[in-house]
């Protein structure tokens, strides 16, 4: 049985007066051994106050992005090893918001996903098509193609110690979620496409839902069967709402 998982990412939200209300709510509703399964991926700046209030709870974080370098004359890069010295676990890569509006493109989402996971991050791989690319009927090419990229640079065994999100770019902070059968279909897809390389891999991977997920369609959504949880924007920086998509995630 694969495990569901449910990440907030905070995009660039927050300060530390609203973090420290948001974070101890999570810690005092979700932070029991039994609830585990729940991330927040914060900005950088925020990760020491995250580390600080989560440790020691059953929650884990994250970052938002990562540089594809080790070290080195990168200013205002980030670095892998930077994160997991913030006790992050976790880096979201490939965010179709990096890839639309920072240049990220498929090779260089796979450089970075390739530099999380040798210094020791899970990274959740985001992959989506745009309202355009669906009405064109090529949504499963393009997320074939954004697979690809990472399989090309980290095989099979790297998608293995991996999230895959998909987040179709339509659904992302427009709050039309795509409906539990879309999503589904998406989902089914990945996984199929996947497991023509490795079975095993296909049925363990934990691949999330994102785009409008709320706590009022949350369970819906993660009770299809390739569903695996969310990763989750604008629902993620109000502590109610998140608490209830963790809670829909546990079943
Ligand atoms: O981009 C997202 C998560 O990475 C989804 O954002 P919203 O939940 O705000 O639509």
């Amino acid at each position: 049985m694969r495990k569901k998982l449910v990440a907030g990412n905070w995009k660039m939200h927050g300060s530390l007066a609203e973090n420290k209300v948001l974070l101890e709510a999570l810690v005092l509703e979700l932070g029991q051994a039994s609830t585990a399964g729940c991330i927040v991926c914060a900005p950088f700046p925020y990760l020491a106050q995250v580390q600080s209030v989560l440790s020691g709870s059953t929650l884990a974080w994250g970052a938002q992005n990562v540089s594809n370098h080790a070290k080195g004359a990168y200013t205002g890069e980030v670095s892998a090893s930077m994160l997991l010295d913030f006790g992050c676990s976790y880096v979201i890569v490939g965010h179709s918001e990096r890839r639309a509006l920072y240049g990220e493109d498929d090779a260089s989402v796979a450089a970075k996903f390739a530099a999380a996971q040798a210094a020791g991050l899970i990274p959740f791989l985001c992959v989506g098509e745009t309202l355009e690319e669906r009405e064109a009927g090529v949504t499963e090419a393009v997320i074939g193609r954004q697979l690809d990229a990472v399989l090309a640079v980290s095989g099979i065994e790297g998608i293995g110690r991996a999230v895959v999100a998909y987040e179709p770019v339509w659904a992302i902070g427009t709050g039309k979620t795509a409906s539990p059968q879309q999503a589904q279909a998406v989902h089914a897809f990945i996984r199929a496409k996947l497991a023509v390389l490795d079975k095993n891999v296909a049925a363990s991977l934990v691949i999330q839902y994102g785009g409008s997920v709320k706590a009022a369609n949350a369970a819906e959504l993660f009770a299809q069967p390739d569903i695996d949880g969310g990763l989750i924007g604008g629902a993620s920086l109000v502590a109610d709402e998140f608490i209830a998509i963790c809670r829909a995630a546990q079943g």
